[in-house]
């Protein structure tokens, strides 16, 4: 693992090691950073994360879809053929995703599955805050109820935690 940036190696980067840094703070979407590197530099970790987020919250919905379409289904194929990325293989893994049982892996596609079908888009949650399979279960299963609009919303802001928390991972937030 790299060694976490202070605030100053983080404003004295340039714009490409900025990119390259945080490309995929969101999954698979390098665009957000690309963005907010024209905020350099930042005041604390606090501003970069809002950053992000207010990116984020200023996409139109057509864009915030695509980028919810890019995070893979939890315990889903890409993790079964090793295509996860690097972050979302750590998240996995923090909640035992990459070692369930038949049975508890057959339980949360079939709603991943039912929940795709609703929406048009993947459940996403953000693993390392729910930590337990049992809470990621209970939240897809919960969260199928909600209409479209609620659903766009609440998926955002799990984006948003999962955003907030691989930046901490990089950055030194003493
Ligand atoms: N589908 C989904 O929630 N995926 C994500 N969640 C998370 O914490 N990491 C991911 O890749």
């Amino acid at each position: 693992m790299r060694p976490k940036l202070s605030l100053q190696q983080l404003n004295e980067l340039s714009s490409a090691e900025f990119h390259k840094t945080f490309e995929n703070v969101i999954e698979c979407w390098p665009e957000a950073a690309i963005f907010c590197s024209a905020l350099m530099p930042f005041k604390s970790f606090a501003t970069l994360i809002a950053a992000f987020q207010n990116y984020l919250d200023r996409l139109p919905s057509e864009t915030k879809l695509k980028i919810l379409r890019l995070y893979p289904d939890l315990a889903g194929k890409m993790l079964d053929t090793n295509e996860l990325s690097e972050d979302s293989s750590i998240e996995h893994a923090s909640a035992g995703l990459d070692n369930l049982s038949a049975e508890d892996k057959k339980k949360l596609t079939e709603l991943n599955e039912s929940y795709k079908t609703k929406f048009g888009f993947p459940f996403v949650v953000c693993v390392r805050e729910a930590s337990k399979f049992e809470v990621i279960l209970r939240s897809v299963s919960e969260r199928i109820h909600n209409n479209v609009d609620q659903e766009l919303e609440t998926a955002l802001g799990e984006v948003k935690k999962i955003c907030r928390l691989r930046i901490l991972q990089l950055v030194d937030n003493l």
